[in-house]
Order: structure tokens, then sequence, then C-alpha cells
């Protein structure tokens, strides 16, 4: 499945290479894909009809603008009354009401199609929907908001930080043309001629991995991870925080702090070639999807989402950037945002290398 999603993605940046300006907007395509991927492990390929990847992108963007906008009445809790001035209440009921919408067409379509997918094939849809027949049966359900809320917590949190990563990984990739020819080598050395890079030539690319690191060490796409809450008083380097404080982690400064990384500005991926570093939250100087019992739960999703396009694209195009723009020149900005994305878009041209 990730495999022909990876092709038609390869077929979009053909199409868009051959428009009259020839661009490609890298952070068009990366969402498209990484929308039409995750879209389709959830609810399968029959599903994804006309205009359903415009329709969830528009959802996880109001979403994350919600999440992140100063709203007055969080501030004020007694201030209630404000939402329906500024338009917050409003926002919040139509984005809900999209969600639902859409979720309800799913389950239901899910629930019209039972027998008709064999078991391979299921998706994580027919999965929850099978466990919900099995819970009644012990007397716990899973209730129909329950699978809605779980596919939500998928959509909201796998997307956009899938689609940025990718981002900043191509950016850096154009930054740093060394890297990417020792990329580009190591991909084909692997596949040695084969027109495609596949799922199982992946796990033999260490540098491709090393690549994935150091972009998430860099720009940890969720920089503050989620917020957590103190259970009890606790006091850190001399600071008392009390129970049931709000608490953000900064991974994003602690993951360029030069106690820990030699030259932290810079990307280097051989510096997770030369140790067993990984991101499965164990060491605190490199945890950039968390960690403990609220760990991300999409980390493997997330890097075979990664891994595939990226060689894929590396390998059937060269990549540079416009109008004989300077690696230098390249915008490097941040958006602010829960999720991190570049502040201007990626835009490059794609030239068939076969
Ligand atoms: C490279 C991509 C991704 C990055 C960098 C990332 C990062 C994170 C981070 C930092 C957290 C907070 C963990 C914490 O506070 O300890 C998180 C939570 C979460 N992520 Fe991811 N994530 C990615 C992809 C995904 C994908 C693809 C999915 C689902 C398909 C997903 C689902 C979730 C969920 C459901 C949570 C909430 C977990 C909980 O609170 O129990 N993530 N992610």
């Amino acid at each position: 499945m990730r495999e022909e999603t990876v092709a038609h993605t390869i077929e979009n940046i053909r199409i868009a290479s051959a428009s009259s300006s020839g661009l490609v907007n890298l952070s068009k395509v990366f969402k498209s894909y990484v929308v039409e991927s995750i879209a389709t492990v959830t609810f399968g390929e029959g599903f994804l009809g006309e205009g359903m990847s415009e329709r969830i992108q528009r959802l996880v963007e109001e979403n994350g603008k919600l999440l992140f906008e100063l709203h007055l009445e969080d501030l004020f809790p007694s201030y209630k009354w404000l939402e329906f001035f500024t338009g917050l209440n409003a926002r919040a009921t139509k984005i809900f009401h999209g969600w639902d919408d859409l979720f309800d067409e799913l389950i239901d379509a899910h629930i019209r199609a039972v027998g008709g997918a064999d078991e391979g094939n299921s998706d994580f849809v027919d999965v929850l929907l099978a466990l919900q027949k099995e819970d009644s049966r012990d007397g716990a359900v899973l209730t129909r908001n329950d699978i809605k809320a779980i596919l939500q917590d998928i959509f909201g949190a796998g997307i956009e930080t899938s689609h940025v990563l990718l981002e900043w990984s191509m950016a850096e990739l154009i930054r740093n043309p060394n890297v990417l020819t020792k990329l580009k080598e190591e991909i084909e050395e692997t596949i040695k001629g084969k027109s495609t890079v596949a799922e199982d030539d992946i796990s033999q690319m260490e540098y491709l991995r090393a690549i994935f690191k150091e972009t998430l060490r860099l720009h940890p796409p969720a920089p503050l991870l989620i917020p957590r809450e103190s259970t009890e008083d606790t006091t850190i380097q001399n600071y008392m925080i009390p129970a049931r404080t709000r608490v953000f982690v900064n991974a994003w400064a602690i993951q360029r702090d030069t106690e820990y990384w030699e030259s932290p500005e810079e990307f280097l991926p051989e510096r997770f070639l030369r140790n067993s570093l990984d991101f499965n939250g164990n060491d605190f100087k490199f945890f950039p999807f968390g960690g403990g019992r609220r760990i991300c739960p999409g980390v493997h999703i997330g890097l075979s989402n990664f891994e595939l396009v990226l060689a894929n694209l590396i390998h059937h195009f060269e990549w540079k950037l416009p109008n004989g723009m300077k690696e230098r020149d390249l915008d490097m900005d941040e958006a602010p945002g829960i999720v991190v994305k570049m502040k201007s878009p990626l835009l490059l041209v794609a030239t068939d290398s076969q």
C-alpha cells in the first residue's frame, strides 16, 4: 500500500514539474502523500474517494490553528460568553461536525461492506469494529464515540508531524549537498539497478536512518512534546514545582544544547552512525517522540512513511533550488505552531534522473 502511495507521489511530482513554472511545491506534495498513506491504512483504499484527501487536510489544518491560537476565553474562563463574540464557539462546533460527519460516513460504509474485505486486507476501522464485537461479548463496550476519538487522535497527531519532518529533511538535504550525494550513493548501492526503492531495501540503509534521526534532532515536529501535569510537589534545580502544574518539556532546546551535542546547529547525520542513540525515549538528550507511558504510538508508521518516500524521491529525481538561488538563501525560518512547519513553502525543481 505504501509503495503504491509513493508511486502516486512520484507521478504528482512529474505532473508539477511539467507545469509552466516547473516548480514542485514539496510542502504540498508531502502533505498529500502523508494524508493518503495514513488514510489508506486507517480506512482502506476503497474509501479514499474524490475530494477526501483535501477534506482531511482542511480539517487537520483548522484543528492545528484552533489548538495554537491565543483564546482570551482560555485565559479568563469566567468570560466564557466571549467565545460567542470571537467566533471561537462557531469554529469549534463546525470543525467538530466536520470530523464527526466524516467518521460517521466511514464507519457506516465499513459496516455495510462487512464480509467484503478479506482478513489480510482489513484496515484499522475493520480492526476496531471487530474489537467492538469481541468487547461487547465480555460486557465492556467500545462505543462508536470511542472509535471516532481514536481515529481523530491518529489524524490529529500523525499527519502534520509526519509531513513537516519530510519538508525539513528535504530542505536540509538541499542545503547540504554532500549529505545528499552520500545518501544517493547509499540508495543506488543498495537497490543495484532496480527501477524503484522497495520497503525491503530500506532496512539496509543506515545513512538514511541517520538522516531521519538528525532531522528529528534539529527539527522535532512537536518541539514541546505534549504538555504534562505534575502529580506531586517536586524540586528541580532549586525551582519548586507544585503538584498539578502544567509542565512543558522543551525537546527542541535540549536537542540543540552544546552541553550534549557537538556543533549542534549543523546538520550532521554522521553523528548518529557512531553511536546507538535511538528515538525510543530512553535517553533524555534525544527524545523527539517523547517518552514514558505517553510516548508517540506512531513511531514506526512515522519512520516507514518517512524513509520510503524520501529514498524514492532521491532515487527518481535530481533536486535543485529554483532561479539560481543559493543554498544559504533557502528560508529555514519556522512558523509558530504546536507542530513546527517551515515558514515558507519548500519550492524546488525536480529533473527525472532516469
Ligand atoms: C515522524 C512523525 C511523528 C513525530 C515526530 C511524532 C511525535 C510525537 C510526540 C512528541 C508526541 C508526544 C509524546 C510525549 O509527550 O511523550 C506524540 C504523541 C502521539 N502521536 Fe506521534 N509523532 C509522529 C507520528 C505519528 C503518527 C504517524 C501517528 C499515528 C498514526 C501518531 C500518533 C500519536 C498519538 C496518538 C499521540 C498521543 C499519545 C498519548 O498521548 O498517549 N504520531 N507524537
